[in-house]
């Protein structure tokens, strides 16, 4: 269930371009004249430091945050899949979003209490409300019924999200972020807080997304092993301005990473172009 482009309108071919765009919060820079281009359909991993701005990467993506006024009166430009006056709601259509912020909103107050079922249904409309009740389709149930079985959540459609594991919520996260089939998958260190077979079965459910769905993936990670094979390319952030940005294999070198990270760190590879890294 793509949201098609408006008549007329060709298909993007940037994700997302920031043209020298800055972010101040509470007297901190915190993203620096940042210049970027994700074209659609090149899946992109963002590694950096705590605190390199990652996070506020993606909420320029999804719309969090905007562009501010620089001290010499500039402001820098935001475009998401060629436009740059999405309505919120709208671009959140084109989007499935698993990250923490999510999952703590949808925690606090009254959507604690959605059952499993309602929450996929939300991503129909990509809201924290179950509005759907009545309206709901016969092909949105079919659907929301085969992304909570692809992760594994169907078991659990009745239960209270507030009731969940972290593993089982994250799951039901991705189940609602994949429901209307996006064209777009924003995942901010989905796996933190999971154990080892709740993160390989994460992993295998990227995996399959990646092949079932013609969509582009931005992850944000601190894990190497994350950043799977059809992940080629990398861009590396540091306070707040772009390290480097290019390719996967000319971004995980140890030299690199160990510049980035001020510690002395290894980058392994692995068969089927797999990656991890220690330090020491
Ligand atoms: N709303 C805000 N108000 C004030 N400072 C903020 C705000 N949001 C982010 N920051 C600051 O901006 C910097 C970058 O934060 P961000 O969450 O983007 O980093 P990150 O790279 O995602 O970090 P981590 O790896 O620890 O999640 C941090 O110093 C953070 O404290």
């Amino acid at each position: 269930m793509n949201h098609p482009t408006p008549a007329g309108t060709p298909p993007a071919s940037s994700l997302l371009k920031l043209d020298q765009v800055t972010v101040w919060r509470e007297n901190t820079r915190i993203l620096d004249r940042i210049d970027l281009d994700i074209p659609v359909g090149r899946h992109t991993a963002i590694l950096g430091p705590n605190g390199a701005g990652k996070t506020s990467l993606l909420k320029l993506l999804v719309r969090q945050f905007y562009p501010s006024i620089d001290d010499d009166g500039t402001q820098g430009r935001v475009s998401i899949l060629g436009r740059s006056d999405w309505p919120v709601d709208q671009l959140r259509c084109q989007m499935g979003i698993v990250s923490q912020s999510l999952e703590h909103e949808f925690l606090s107050g009254r959507s604690g209490r959605m059952s499993v079922r309602d929450v996929i249904y939300s991503g129909f409309n990509a809201t924290m409300l179950s509005a759907f009740g009545p309206n709901m389709t016969p092909a949105m149930k079919e659907a929301a019924d085969h992304a909570a079985h692809s992760v594994g959540v169907d078991h659990l459609a009745d239960r209270r999200l507030e009731t969940l594991s972290t593993g089982e919520r994250r799951r039901t996260l991705i189940a609602r972020s994949l429901v209307h089939r996006p064209p777009v998958l924003v995942l901010d260190e989905p796996t933190s807080g999971l154990d080892l077979a709740a993160r390989h079965q994460f992993l295998q459910t990227m995996l399959q997304m990646l092949q079932m769905h013609d969509l582009t993936l931005v992850l944000v990670t601190h894990a190497l092993e994350e950043i799977a094979p059809p992940i080629g390319h990398v861009v590396l952030l540091d306070s707040g301005r772009i390290a480097f940005d290019g390719s996967k294999a000319d971004a995980l070198s140890s030299d690199r990473l160990s510049r980035l990270y001020g510690v002395p760190a290894t980058v392994h590879q692995h068969a089927g172009g797999w990656y991890s890294a220690s330090v020491g």
